[in-house]
């Protein structure tokens, strides 16, 4: 491997970082990436292994080859890519025929991450990160008025799912219900005690709802991701706002009743409060409920009305099923066609199917990438049209 590549790169802008297109042709197991002084050779004959794509790297100052060290689980080999030069040092990199939970990828290769990795190591470095689809690992906020269902759509989420979610336990100053367990449902707390506690900055958030106080602890939402799990929290819309307002990059849901008398029917079947409380959750419903719809503080919003329909829209919501929407537009995870061509226009990654009399074209927007190595690469925007 003494000298460069025969290069499929096409770079109008030769030697700038940024913006470079990389067309890949269909059926390319490697292809080349041109960034400043440096040409990145992704896949190829040069595989680490059956189950990571290799990077090698020309340095076109000294002619060298050289293997970086490669960090990160990176993408399995596959069929073709394409791929484009990004800001922040980082290489997007397309896969074709693969799942579409491995489809996108970002090869880091100057970003801050992989600059403090270079001084660590004293060695050149690049680092992958899988890019996730919209705001798949945020936190979610779930607020709702009393009874609506909450609780009880969190639990199937966590039961469905029991290694993906975590669930925020809160602090409360009320008492426990027959069934609840100190450190499963809430943290039943002194009142004294918690109020000291929100002094010395423990609480992400606090708020009184319907006589008691309650509130989310810092390590309460730190130790559910730290499991790796995301994290769900069960608050008002007071909380909720508090949250909105904090450095918790969240998503947030809230949950409607189909009408009044459903939810009060419902308090009632659930058994757990007494007349006078039930009369108060009912009286701090309406608030809610109009809060939480035109507060702008959430941006989804649930009907619970048929429990199983309820629950399969959450999913939807959250991208479980397969099925996401995002901009109303309805697309099956980033599915890519067979055959496509692929450009980039600013922050946009357009992927048009070829061959067909039907075309799908997939955007995929890069605006608001957060995250990255040794994580996940978040943010990416999906929309699909058919024309
Ligand atoms: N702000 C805030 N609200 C919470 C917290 N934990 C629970 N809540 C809310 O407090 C309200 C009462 O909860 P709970 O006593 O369990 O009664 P339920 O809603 O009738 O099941 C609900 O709206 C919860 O979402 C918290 O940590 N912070
Ligand atoms: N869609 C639904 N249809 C009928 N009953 C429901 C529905 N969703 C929840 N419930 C019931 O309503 C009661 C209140 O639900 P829960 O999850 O405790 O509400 P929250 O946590 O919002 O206070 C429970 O008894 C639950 O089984």
């Amino acid at each position: 491997m003494g000298e460069a590549p025969a290069v499929l790169v096409d770079h109008p802008e030769n030697g700038h970082s940024n913006g470079v297109c990389v067309k890949s042709e269909p059926e390319n197991t490697e292809i080349t990436v041109d960034v400043g002084d440096r040409i990145f050779l992704i896949g190829g004959n040069h595989e680490r292994n059956n189950f990571s794509i290799g990077v090698q790297i020309y340095d076109k100052i000294s002619n060298n080859w050289f293997s970086p060290i490669v960090l990160g689980t990176g993408p399995k080999p596959s069929k073709g890519y394409s791929a484009f030069v990004l800001e922040q040092g980082r290489i997007l990199v397309i896969k074709k025929g693969s799942p579409r939970n491995d489809s996108i990828w970002f090869l880091e290769v100057d970003s801050p991450y992989v600059r403090e990795q270079k001084k660590l190591l004293r060695k050149e470095v690049v680092a992958w990160s899988k890019g996730v689809r919209g705001n798949a690992e945020k936190p979610i906020v779930i607020s709702g008025p009393s009874g609506v269902g909450k609780g009880t759509l969190i639990s199937m989420l966590m039961k469905e799912f029991p290694s993906m979610f975590g669930f925020s336990v809160s602090h409360t100053t009320r008492s426990p219900r027959s069934m609840e367990m100190d450190g499963v449902h809430y943290y039943f707390a002194d009142k004294k005690v918690m109020e000291k506690e929100i002094k010395d900055g423990k609480f992400l958030e606090f708020a009184s709802v319907h006589g008691n106080l309650y509130g989310t602890s810092i390590e309460s939402v730190e130790a559910v991701t730290d499991s790796g799990k995301r994290c769900i929290l069960d608050i008002d819309v007071q909380g909720a706002r508090s949250v909105r307002a904090s450095s918790l990059d969240a998503i947030f849901i809230f949950v409607c009743p189909p009408s009044m008398k459903e939810l009060e029917d419902r308090l009632r079947a659930r058994g757990t409060e007494t007349e006078e409380q039930i009369q108060k959750r009912l009286r701090n419903a309406e608030a809610e409920i109009k809060e939480g719809i035109s507060s702008g503080i959430f941006g989804l919003i649930l009907y619970n009305d048929n429990l199983e329909e309820c629950y399969k829209k959450l999913k939807n919501l959250l991208g479980l099923d397969g099925l996401a929407h995002v901009n109303g537009v309805e697309i099956e995870g980033i599915n890519l066609p067979i055959e496509y061509t692929v450009s980039k226009m600013e922050d946009k990654i357009i992927i048009q199917e070829t061959g067909k009399e039907t075309r799908n074209k997939i955007v995929l927007d890069i605006s608001s990438l957060n995250g990255g190595a040794p994580g996940r690469t978040r943010g990416i925007l999906v929309d699909a049209i058919k024309f």
